[in-house]
């Protein structure tokens, strides 16, 4: 909420409320890192007097133009429930939380019967490195997740760079690498959900980022596929392997059990030859 009542002001918003000021004032107050459960009760009745003033909500509808979590309003609307005494994450919750992944994970999932290892590695700038280590001959897919809703945001790391042109980069890379030209690569054009709000949003326009776009700009179907365009674009020639791809929404748990059964299939499905020789 500070950075919310921060930008409220930078962007020169005016109050729906007057009395919002005061509320403002004892929430910038705040210097910690962390609050208990009593100190958090008493803070969120004054978080949700702020957010349930407009010019707060339209500071959020203008977040493209500073950082913060794209989960923010989902936590604030759940202020109340959030705020008991007895609260206990739900999945939902859990799945809305922000936790950069650094350094390189490793699970194993059993699909009918066969082991396959996920490798789960950090996006950001400075875990890009590790990803090398990764890469090895065992490696049959990659699973590539791309925010479709952050064309209009810039990197939190330099705040400049355009967030959708980085990951189209990165991604450039990945698929033209001569190393992983017999790879698979299911590419997740992922936060559909936000994609959908953003489309709507009066405050953004996809034109003024891609003047290329000809497409219906409030048309989640229009914008989906331009972005799918343009990443299945970069593929150059040399490349042998299939790009398969999904739209998703990583907290909706029916829409990522119906897209992992289809990747489970994939990936057996290409493997299944090599399986059967061992
Ligand atoms: N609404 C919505 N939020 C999402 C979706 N996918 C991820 N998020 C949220 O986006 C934030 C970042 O998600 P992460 O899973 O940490 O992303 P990541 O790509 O692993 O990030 P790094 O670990 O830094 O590489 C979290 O707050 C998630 O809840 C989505 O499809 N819809
Ligand atoms: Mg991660």
């Amino acid at each position: 909420m500070q950075v919310l009542v921060d930008a409220r002001e930078k962007l020169d918003i005016q109050w729906e409320h007057p009395t919002s000021e005061l509320a403002a004032n004892q929430v910038k107050l705040f210097h910690g890192t962390g609050l208990d459960q009593e100190q958090f009760a008493q803070y969120a009745s004054t978080i949700h007097v702020l957010w349930q003033d407009r010019a707060i909500k339209k500071a959020y509808d203008r977040r493209r133009e500073f950082q913060i979590s794209d989960s923010v309003s989902y936590f604030l609307d759940e202020l109340e429930r959030i705020a008991r005494f007895d609260y206990v994450p739900s999945t939902k919750d859990i799945l809305h939380c922000r936790k950069a992944t650094k350094g390189v994970y490793e699970f194993t999932i059993r699909i009918q019967n066969i082991p396959f290892l996920f490798v789960d590695v950090g996006g950001q700038r400075t875990q890009r490195q590790k990803w090398t280590k990764c890469f090895d001959s065992s490696v049959t897919s990659i699973i590539f997740l791309v925010s479709t809703s952050e064309f209009d945001q810039v990197l939190a790391e330099d705040r400049k760079t355009n967030r959708l042109e980085e990951s189209k980069n990165i991604f450039d890379t990945i698929v033209n690498n001569v190393a992983f030209q017999k790879i698979s690569i299911i590419l997740f054009l992922n936060k559909t959900d936000l994609l959908a709000l953003k489309v709507r949003n009066p405050e953004t326009d996809i034109r003024w980022y891609y003047p290329q776009f000809t497409g219906n700009p409030h048309s989640i179907l229009d914008v989906q596929n331009f972005i799918l365009q343009m990443f299945m674009n970069v593929r150059r020639n040399q490349r042998s392997a299939a790009i398969y791809h999904h739209f998703t929404n990583a907290v909706d748990t029916q829409n990522i059990q119906v897209v992992f059964n289809s990747v489970k299939d994939t990936i057996l499905q290409r493997n299944l030859a090599a399986l059967m020789l061992q």
